[in-house]
Formats: C-alpha cells, structure tokens, sequence
C-alpha cells in the first residue's frame, strides 16, 4: 500500500458517514474495552445513554454495565483499566458508556469499517487498514471536541505507521503523557481511576487485535479481531 488519504476529526464534524472510520479513545474508552477483551469479554455494546445501557442490563441479567465517571447503582464496573484487568469477564457481554469514546463510535455507525483504537491495539490497527488496502480513512478524535492531544497523538501515529513500517511511536506517546487528559487522571481530577491508569493507556501494542464496531440488531457491537502478523503481509 502506498498512501492512505486521512482526516482527523472530532465528533462535531462529522457531517456525513465516512467510509473507514478508526474512532480514538486512549484515555480511557477504548483503552479499558481492549482490557475487557484480554479478560475475556466476548463482546462490547456501546450504549447510547446511561439509560440505555441500564435498560440493556435489565433485558440481560448477564450482562455487565460499565460507565465512566464515578460508580452508579446498576453499574458493576467503572472505565478505568487499572481497576478492570483484575476481573474475570469470561464469556460476558459489556455494555460501556462513557462521555466521549463510545459516543464517538456510536456517530459513525453508519460507515463501512469502523474499528476503535488506543494505543494499547495501535500496530494490530494500522495493519488491519493496511490489509484491507484502506485508502481512504476519517480518525475520530474523541475527546475535547477534536483537541484531546492523547487521541489526536494516537490517531497521527496510526495513520503514519498503517504506511511506514519504521514509524517511531516515541515523540507520539510523550504528547499522550503530557496531554490534558493524563494530567486530570494522575491529579485525581476525574473519578472512577486506579493510580496506573495513565500508564496501562500509554502501553504501546499491549494487545495484538485491531476492535471492530458493526452494527447487530440495530446495537453497535465492538469486537476483537485478529489479523495477519507481519511476516503474513506483503512488504509496504
Ligand atoms: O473515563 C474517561 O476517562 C472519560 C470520561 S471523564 O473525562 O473521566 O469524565 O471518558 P472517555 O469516553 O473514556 O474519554
Ligand atoms: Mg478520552
């Protein structure tokens, strides 16, 4: 694959349904949902709403709700992945809303490809848009209306490693450790948070599954998918 045609947007400017779209949350959405998969989740229900993701549990006792913020009745687990990877989620569904990743995945469900992203999937995200040959691709930055520098970082550092293999992810973390957003988790300024999990965000290629959002009974299902290891691949 020679290029890839990228946009960097925040949920407000999405005017119209991109064909690929990699929706960013490093801190902390997409961080936490590739944890619930290594724990053993079969799958994520992104909720629309608080209420929405409380009517999901009643539907499905089973289920296990899980929001930002601090805990509410209803809710069994908060977003933080340091407080996440200690539980057994074997076989169970989570159904996660938190005020920017899963919102911003929730405002491209209508796109071909929709794939959620950290740092922690980062290579097994770039390989996945370069194996689909994507040449086309919308990075939506979640937090702060498209500024959050720890999802912009992630987003840039994706786009540029899906096209060259030598991409060095260093200068891109630094901006993440020295975002908004990581300062507000060490300085204790949002709840619900475990003290490592700034560094539980910033673990480059923790995981080696790209996260696939699709459509499934009118419900945006994410899901961990594998993809072909680099010696797999054609050299880019
Ligand atoms: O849980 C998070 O880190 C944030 C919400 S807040 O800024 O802590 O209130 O949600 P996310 O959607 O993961 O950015
Ligand atoms: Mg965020």
């Amino acid at each position: 694959m020679t290029g890839m045609d990228t946009r960097f947007l925040g949920i407000a400017d999405l005017v119209e349904a991109p064909s690929v779209a990699v929706v960013v949350d490093v801190m902390r959405a997409f961080t936490v949902a590739a944890w619930a998969f290594a724990q053993g989740a079969e799958k994520i229900v992104l909720a629309e709403s608080l209420d929405e993701a409380l009517a999901l549990k009643a539907r499905h006792p089973d289920w296990v709700a899980l929001k930002d913020g601090p805990s509410a009745p209803g809710f069994e687990m908060v977003n933080s992945p340091g407080l996440l990877r200690s539980v057994d989620l074997g076989g169970r569904t989570v159904v996660q809303k938190t005020t920017a990743g899963t919102v911003g995945a929730l405002a491209v469900k209508e796109a071909s490809l929709v794939l959620c992203a950290g740092f922690v999937v980062a290579e097994a995200t770039a390989r996945l848009l370069r194996t689909r040959e994507c040449a086309d691709v919308t990075f939506v930055v979640t937090g702060e209306d498209g500024r959050a520098d720890e999802d912009l970082a992630c987003a840039q550092y994706i786009a540029r490693r899906a096209v060259e293999a030598g991409t060095d992810a260093a200068e891109f973390l630094r901006r993440a450790a020295e975002s908004r957003a990581a300062a507000e988790l060490a300085e204790g300024v949002r709840q619900g948070v475990h003290p490592d999990d700034v560094a539980l965000c910033l673990e480059l290629d923790r995981f080696p599954f790209a996260m696939v959002a699709t459509l499934e009974n009118s419900l945006m299902v994410l899901r961990p998918c594998a993809v072909p290891s680099l010696t797999d691949e054609a050299s880019i």
